[in-house]
């Protein structure tokens, strides 16, 4: 069975490194500066007046309608925060620290860990980078498998300590996706036991996971640069926390973009193109993008959470019927990544089996329902 890291590096996407050492630029380089792009609307006005009456759902996982609030949540918005999810606040204040310390090495001790180039982890630019003509406001270490060997060029003699701290954050993450995995399906009348892959135990246990850490540092010129292009994520689910300075918004259509405030102790939960997938396209995969700012520098960790790579996804049974035919093939979780590295933001289309026009179905019309960037 392909292993994740096995996956990512058959579809090795092409980010030449570059190596800025942000804290020493005053001004914005013309590579970094986005006002030229067409669809480049940072500082919207308008999202400010929306954001007052619409808001990403906070869904409280002690309430025992909880399945049912995250399934309005994933229907409407694709988003929802989570609270009382058991998460120790020292373990999330642990990889935020470990996440911080990483970026404060300076660049030439950062260098030592970069991402090969047919690699995964490691230290570098964002995965997306090769799909824009500029360049992100952000630095990122992604962790596939162990980061030992990194670790250990990182910090020659206490990369232990960094190491324990990944695995018990990646042990609890697992646990709480597990979870929210069985909330999300049982809000679409499916349960863990109708998953094959879930497991004898149906915990999911054989799923596989990634860890991304990012930063976004101060900006001197943030209404011209971008921090994360607009994305979606290739997951079931992704889980995300963030520091206390905002910075991520989320598209919700009709609304524009919606910034994500950042909660104590709250964590955000994205549904991504698998679960969209899954759920027969009733639960959009959301569109979202990270603004920068001119004075805190922001950091976050995202799980990146999916099936074992090799097993096939497709439209659950229970969501497909003679009026409800499967919007999607199937794919695995391998071969989506190797969709999403070629076509980007346009890979879930190209899965696509038909498009839904006033209630009737146009099969194997597969172009018309593209999601533009941004
Ligand atoms: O930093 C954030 O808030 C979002 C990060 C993200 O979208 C990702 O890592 O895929
Ligand atoms: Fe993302």
């Amino acid at each position: 069975m392909p292993s994740l890291s096995e996956a990512y590096r058959a579809h090795p996407v092409n980010v030449s490194h570059k190596d800025p050492d942000f804290n020493s630029l005053q001004e914005l380089p013309e590579s970094y500066n986005w006002t030229h792009l067409h669809d480049h609307t940072l500082i919207n006005s308008n999202n400010i007046m929306k954001e007052s009456t619409s808001s990403v759902p906070v869904i409280d996982l002690n309430d025992p309608n909880a399945s049912k609030l995250i399934g309005l949540a994933c229907k409407t918005w694709g988003v929802y925060q989570v609270i009382n999810h058991d998460i120790p606040s020292s373990l999330l204040e642990d990889i935020q620290w470990l996440g911080q310390t990483l970026f404060s090495l300076p660049s030439h001790q950062k260098i030592k860990a970069t991402r090969s180039p047919d690699g995964v982890s490691g230290y570098g630019l964002a995965r997306i980078s090769s799909f824009f003509p500029k360049l992100m406001w952000y630095e990122g270490f992604t962790i596939v498998g162990s980061p030992l060997d990194h670790f250990r060029q990182l910090w020659p003699q206490d990369y232990a300590k960094y190491c324990d701290i990944v695995l018990q954050y990646d042990e609890t993450m697992k646990n709480l996706a597990g979870k929210l995995m069985c909330l999300m399906l049982d809000s679409l009348g499916i349960t863990k036991e109708d998953m094959i892959w879930a497991g004898s135990k149906a915990q999911f246990e054989k799923a596989c996971a990634a860890l991304q850490l990012n930063s976004y540092p101060s900006c001197p010129d943030p209404d011209r640069a971008m921090g994360l292009a607009p994305h979606t994520d290739s997951t079931f689910l992704t889980i995300l926390s963030q520091n206390d300075i905002s910075g991520l918004q989320v598209q919700r259509e009709g609304f524009g973009w919606v910034t994500v405030p950042p909660l104590h102790k709250a964590l955000v939960v994205n549904v991504g193109d698998l679960f969209h997938i899954l759920s027969n396209g009733l639960y959009p995969s959301v569109l979202h993008r990270v603004l920068v700012n001119r004075t805190r520098q922001r950091f976050s960790v995202a799980y990146l959470y999916g099936p074992p790579s090799n097993v096939e996804i497709c439209p659950h049974a229970k969501l497909v019927g003679p009026t409800h035919p499967p919007l999607y093939r199937s794919v695995t979780w391998n071969e989506y990544l190797g969709t999403k590295a070629k076509h980007f933001n346009k890979a879930l289309s190209s899965v696509r089996l038909c498009t839904p026009i006033n209630g009737l179905f146009d099969v194997n019309d597969s172009n018309k329902n593209s999601v533009q960037v941004g």
